[in-house]
């Protein structure tokens, strides 16, 4: 622990950011089993919030672990440490005024509950993406269940390691079961009446029609105070 720093106050803050963009910043914190759908739905999130003008960025599992945690393995402390460094990665987002989204397992209420506990009251919320492990196993995305069922691949995420599942996430999100449109739809939801919205940005050209991996056309009237 380095104890020579003298933190810098910077003169523009996170409130001036936020005040800039037309939305508060926050950290969408997905959690659950591998191939639950914590991806899909923060990306799809994501694309959803860019429609509707926010400044996004998504931190994910498997590239952050290319990176940022490329030394870190899967057991308890290396769990522990990628949770802990993609909580202040997130921190410094959420400073930045962007929205952050992270898909991590963070399998760990201990972890999850330590990362929670850097931010401001509130701005932390939880997304639980509640699949059974039998529909995960079922999915299967990346072969992963099968070798480690046969025990090729060691300390996996309910088979040889824990899952322990939030207790009173802000939101249970039923990715197991549910189509992935009303999942966003919930997850939005669910950011407007937090506040995150303060008012709807109004959008120019047939947004109806927008599909979702061709954002070019799309262009956004952003009203300021
Ligand atoms: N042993 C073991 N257990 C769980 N997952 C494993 C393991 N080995 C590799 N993988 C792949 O790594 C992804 C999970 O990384 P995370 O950083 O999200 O894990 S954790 O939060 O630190 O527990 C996870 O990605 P997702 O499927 O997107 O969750 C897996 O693809
Ligand atoms: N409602 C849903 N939400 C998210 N993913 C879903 C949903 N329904 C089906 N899926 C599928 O489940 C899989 C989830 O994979 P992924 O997003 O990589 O999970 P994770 O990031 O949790 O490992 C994808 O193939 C996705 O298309």
């Amino acid at each position: 622990m380095n104890t020579n720093t003298v933190w810098h106050n910077a003169t523009i803050t996170r409130a001036h950011r936020e005040r800039l963009n037309v939305h508060r910043s926050a950290v969408l914190w997905f959690t659950g089993l591998s191939g639950s759908g914590k991806s899909t739905l923060a990306h799809a999130v994501e694309e959803k919030l860019y429609q509707l003008g926010c400044r996004t960025f998504v931190l994910d599992g498997d590239n952050v672990r290319q990176g940022l945690c490329s030394d870190l393995g899967f057991s308890v402390e290396d769990r522990s440490e990628n949770i802990r460094r993609i909580s202040e990665a997130a921190r410094l987002l959420v400073e930045s005024g962007v929205i952050a989204m992270t898909a991590f397992i963070s399998p760990f209420r201990a972890d999850r509950q330590k990362a929670r506990s850097i931010f401001p009251h509130g701005d932390f919320i939880e997304i639980f993406c509640e699949a059974s492990l039998a529909v995960c196993e079922q999915r299967d995305v990346k072969g992963l269940y099968k070798r480690a069922r046969t025990g090729e691949v060691k300390e996996f995420t309910g088979i040889s390691s824990p899952y322990e599942a939030p207790a009173t996430p802000e939101l249970i999100v039923r990715t197991g079961e549910l189509e992935l449109e009303d999942c966003v739809a919930q997850v939005i939801e669910f950011m407007e009446r937090r506040d995150i919205f303060k008012r709807k940005p109004q959008l120019r050209g047939s947004a109806s029609h927008h599909n979702a991996k061709d954002l070019s056309h799309l262009s956004i009237d952003v009203v300021k105070e």
